[in-house]
C-alpha cells in the first residue's frame, strides 16, 4: 500500500497512522500530548527489538511494525541513560528496572559522584513497510535519586529533571507532558507532520 502524492501538495497516507506499543503508560502520555493534531489509532504489540544504538532499534521497530499494519506507522524506543556509565543502561533500561528495581538503579551509581542522567525517546514514522523510517529524538536531563512519588510508570519515581525539585513520579502528568522527552520528540513528529501535509484516504 504505498502513499501518493496530493494535487494540493503533501502526501496522502493510505490509511490513519497506527502507534505501535506494548505500553499502556506510553500510549496514556502520547494521547495527552497529541491531542487531536496527528489523528491516530494504536495497536497493543510488544515488538522484538534489536540491540544496538536507540535511533537503529527504533527504526527496526517501525520496520517490524509497518510490516503488521501494512501501513503508516508511529512507533517509539525510551532509554534511560547515567553518564557515569557512559550511556547505559541506555536502550536495556526496560530488562535493569525489572531485574534489580529502584533500588538497584541508584546502587548501580553508588561508585561514582555523577549521578546525572538523560530521558530518551525516539519516535520512528514509516510511511508503510517498504519505506525507511524517520526518526525524532526528545532529550530531558536530569538525576537519579532515590525513589520519590507513585510507581505508576516505570523509572519515573528515580529521574529529577534539571530545574525541578520533584521527580517525573512527583509532578502531576501535565507538568511531566510539557518538558519529558516524550514530548520534544512528539515536538519534533508534529512539525514533521506540519511540513509533510499527510492527508489521509477516506
Ligand atoms: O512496546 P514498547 O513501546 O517497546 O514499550 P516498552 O515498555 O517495551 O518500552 P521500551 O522498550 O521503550 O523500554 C523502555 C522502558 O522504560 C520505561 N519507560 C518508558 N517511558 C518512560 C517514562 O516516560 N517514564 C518512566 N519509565 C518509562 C518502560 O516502562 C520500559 O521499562
Ligand atoms: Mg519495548
Amino acid at each position: 500500500m504505498a502513499a501518493i502524492k496530493s494535487a494540493s501538495s503533501g502526501l496522502v497516507l493510505p490509511r490513519p497512522v497506527t502507534f505501535v506499543t506494548g505500553n499502556a503508560k506510553k500510549l496514556e502520555e502520547v494521547r495527552a500530548i497529541l491531542g487531536q493534531s496527528i489523528p491516530f489509532q494504536s495497536l497493543k504489540l510488544d515488538l522484538p527489538e534489536l540491540q544496538g544504538e536507540p535511533e537503529d532499534i527504533s527504526k527496526e521497530k517501525a520496520r517490524l511494525a509497518a510490516i503488521q499494519v501494512k501501513g503508516p506507522v508511529l512507533v517509539e524506543d525510551t532509554c534511560l541513560c547515567f553518564n557515569a556509565l557512559k550511556g547505559l543502561p541506555g536502550p536495556y533500561i526496560k530488562w535493569f528496572l525489572q531485574k534489580i528495581g529502584h533500588e538497584g538503579l541508584n546502587n548501580l551509581l553508588m561508585a561514582y559522584d555523577d549521578k546525572s542522567a538523560y530521558a530518551l525517546c525516539v519516535f520512528s514514522f514509516a510511511v508503510g513497510p517498504n519505506s525507511e523510517p524517520i526518526t525524532f529524538s526528545g532529550k530531558t536531563l536530569g538525576k537519579i535519586v532515590p525513589p520519590r512519588g507513585p510507581n505508576d510508570f516505570g523509572w519515573d519515581p528515580i529521574f529529577q529533571p534539571d530545574g525541578y525539585d520533584e521527580t517525573y513520579a512527583e509532578m502531576s502528568k501535565e507538568e511531566k507532558n510539557k518538558i519529558s522527552h516524550r514530548f520534544k520528540s512528539l515536538a519534533l513528529v508534529k512539525s514533521h507532520f506540519a511540513e509533510a501535509g499527510y492527508t489521509f484516504q477516506t
